[in-house]
């Protein structure tokens, strides 16, 4: 648990009795099927479970992003004490805008094509009435270990690599100070050194702004390696919940040993992730 993770405290996310649902072509389909789940302050979460298990879903609910096709059927969610079915459009935006962050899965289509990154970081940050001047926005590349920043400023987002996109997505989304940080699978359509810098860097700004960190993840292996608890989900239900040295180690649930079984080799729960270092990519 890190410092600031305090199970006493209020939870930052209170989800109760979720149920959703899409409309397809060929039927209705369940993607979550009451679900319940608190997020305590400053903690470390990890959703996982199969393709199509409900993941993506529950992590969109939070911030009333889910598609038109997809419709509440019942249960709430409520963001620091506010239930954002029940907020106006004004509100749910201002909502995101200052107490959600979020980390795209594909950081390179999250910026804008035509827009040098200089641009796009000020245009981030000036509606937080901060100051958005050069040194301010170099600052910020620094935070997230961005190797260059002066020339990274000037750069277009096809000149970038995919590592450099996501350090940018994180400063952007860590520059409005939000409470809790909704990652889904950011590592994604990264290689593996990558992934693991970049992992490491979401887990160190987190732990540092004392935010609540909810990462939907594929990966057991950096789950174990990352995060303090974890949520299983099979067919749109949480099938288990728990510390991750008791779920990923003694699995009371079917399902998290199948998981379990199909990793590939699985590393030892650690205390603290890679050293830290500066961008590689
Ligand atoms: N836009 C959509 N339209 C119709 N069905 C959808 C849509 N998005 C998701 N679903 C369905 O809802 C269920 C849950 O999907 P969801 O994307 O939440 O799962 P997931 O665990 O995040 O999967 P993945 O790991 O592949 O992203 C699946 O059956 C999926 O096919």
């Amino acid at each position: 648990m890190t410092a600031a993770a305090d199970p006493t405290r209020d939870p930052v996310v209170r989800i109760d009795a979720l149920t959703a649902e899409y409309r397809t072509r060929r039927g209705v389909v369940r993607a979550l099927d009451e679900v319940s789940l608190d997020v305590r302050p400053g903690e470390l979460l990890a959703i996982v479970g199969e393709s199509g298990s409900g993941k993506s879903t529950l992590s969109q609910a939070i911030g009333r992003l889910l598609p038109r096709a997809c419709r509440l059927v019942s249960g709430t969610v409520r963001v620091l004490e506010r239930d954002v079915a029940a907020l106006d459009d004004a509100g749910i935006r201002r909502l995101r805008r200052e107490q959600l962050g979020f980390i795209p899965q594909d950081p390179i289509a999250s910026l804008d094509p035509t827009m040098r990154i200089g641009r796009q970081l000020h245009l981030a940050i000036a509606p937080l009435g901060r100051p958005t001047d050069r040194a301010t926005l170099v600052s910020l590349l620094e935070s997230v270990r961005i190797a260059d920043p002066e020339r990274a400023l000037g750069l277009f987002p096809h000149e970038v690599s995919g590592g450099m996109a996501q350090r940018i997505a994180i400063a952007m989304a860590m520059a409005r100070e939000p409470r809790i940080l909704v990652a889904d699978e950011p590592t994604g359509s990264l290689d593996a050194q990558v992934r693991e810098e970049i992992l490491d860097l979401i887990v160190r700004l987190t732990r540092e702004s004392g935010a609540s960190l909810i990462w939907v993840s594929h990966d057991l292996g950096a789950v174990r390696r990352w995060c303090e608890r974890v949520c299983v989900m099979h067919r749109g239900r949480i099938v288990e919940e728990g510390p991750v040295s008791e779920v990923l180690t003694d699995p009371s649930h079917p399902y998290t040993r199948t998981l379990l079984a199909a990793l590939p080799s699985a590393p030892a729960p650690a205390a603290d992730g890679p050293d830290e270092g500066t961008e590689t990519t």
